[in-house]
């Protein structure tokens, strides 16, 4: 696979970086003086500093972790009020993004949910994928403060070769400065810059529910697409679905950790490998969710190569393509996102101008190991139409010219 089709993440060294020699390891240290200068030398414009310096990135942090250990997730959606009455308290708006997926709230702080609010929103995120919030403080916390917060909902997972606030590697940086004509460079050799995944698939334990917030953002572009990983999995006629049931991927972070490498930056902990179930169940809502994505899962287990990428690029085809079960999240100023990793992928869109700042800060709370609950014929949606295909009676509905 070529590098650029690795990690949409910023590349590291990007040389909006200098390369500080730091005793006898070396390290890339960011900043708004150092991306001005590296500008000034180039000839290119100055371009504002970033609004929040506390959060640029460091790669600078040569601490090995350890091999993660397994820990019991305790799932808080599962104890939340379905009628959100915590969650919603002074709520001014609760808007759908498209009837199946995503939400936008309005009117309340995130930072200020009690136990019982948090509760429900874990809930509420698996529910409908993808929570936009505006207006949000938690850009402007101590840091720490951001990452207590994100703590309530799983044990934070630390990145193994992304940048991260100095100091706080529990933070996943997303950030594009002055160069950003470098980062586009993936376009000289890809047709667009999609690159759906759900996050981090190859720890045993992956994220659940996650937060990404915004610290400077384009005038435009730079948008975040999401896919409703159950609702594709609904799509899918019940014979379909019967035959994914049952069957594994194996999940690798090889190629993320080899990538970052050979571009001479960290690796914070070995790469491993997971077998994952193809369809997944959430813990809260009882859903079943296609499980699968380009970047990380490699191929499914006892199949042949071929048949194995088959069916594969048929589900990833299925997922990029239906648009009816995508939303699009526009970023503003202090706006967060809630998302539920665990039954939706996700693509950052890489066209903005050149020049322009993008920079966000994740949150990766980890999940319980996914499991997989059994094909369930009483629950077939869509068996009517099935049947009414099988016996001739349903045509295929035109749309459009
Ligand atoms: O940059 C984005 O919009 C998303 C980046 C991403 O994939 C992530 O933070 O997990
Ligand atoms: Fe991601």
């Amino acid at each position: 696979m070529a590098p650029g089709l690795v990690d949409p993440r910023p590349a590291a060294p990007a040389s909006d970086f200098v390369r500080a020699s730091v005793g006898p390891k070396e390290a890339f240290i960011g900043g708004p003086q150092v991306f001005n200068k590296v500008a000034e030398e180039q000839g290119t414009e100055k371009q504002p500093p970033a609004t929040h310096p506390n959060y640029l990135p460091v790669w600078d942090d040569a601490t090995k972790y350890a091999p993660l250990e397994p820990f019991t997730h305790y799932e808080h959606g599962k104890d939340a009020d379905p009628k959100f009455p915590d969650l919603f308290r002074g709520a001014t708006s609760v808007t759908e993004l498209i009837p199946s997926t995503g939400s936008e709230v309005r009117g309340i702080q995130l930072s200020a949910l009690t136990t019982e609010g948090k509760d429900q929103l874990a809930l509420f995120t698996a529910q409908r994928k993808v929570l936009v919030f505006r207006d949000q403080d938690l850009a402007d916390l101590p840091i720490q403060e951001a990452l207590d917060f994100g703590s309530y909902f799983g044990r934070l997972h630390i990145h193994p070769t992304s940048g991260a606030p100095k100091g706080y590697p529990e933070v996943h940086l997303v950030h594009r400065g002055a160069d950003d004509n470098k980062a586009m460079e993936l376009l000289k050799t890809r047709t667009n810059s999609v690159t759906w995944h759900s996050d981090v698939t190859y720890e045993n334990q992956p994220p659940g529910t996650s937060f990404l917030y915004v610290l400077d953002v384009p005038t435009a572009g730079g948008d975040t697409l999401f896919a409703n990983q159950v609702e594709a999995y609904n799509r899918l006629s019940p014979e379909f679905q019967r035959r994914l049931h049952g069957l594994k991927a194996l999940h690798s972070g090889h190629e993320q950790a080899q990538n970052s490498k050979s571009r001479g930056s960290i690796v914070r902990r070995e790469p491993v490998t997971s077998i994952h179930p193809l369809i997944r169940t959430h813990p809260a809502t009882g859903e079943k969710a296609l499980y699968v994505n380009p970047q990380f899962t490699r191929h499914i287990i006892g199949y042949k190569q071929e048949e194995s990428d088959f069916l594969l690029k048929f589900l990833y085809d299925h997922i990029a393509l239906s648009q009816d079960l995508q939303v699009r999240v526009k970023w503003a100023p202090r706006t967060v996102v809630v998302w539920d990793n665990r039954v939706t992928a996700h693509s950052a869109t890489l066209d903005w101008a050149n020049g322009q700042r993008r920079h966000l800060a994740r949150i990766t709370p980890q999940a319980e190991r996914p499991t997989e609950t059994p094909f369930d014929a009483d629950q077939e949606k869509g068996s009517e139409s099935t049947e009414n295909l099988a016996n001739g009676k349903n045509g295929v509905a035109t749309q459009g010219g």
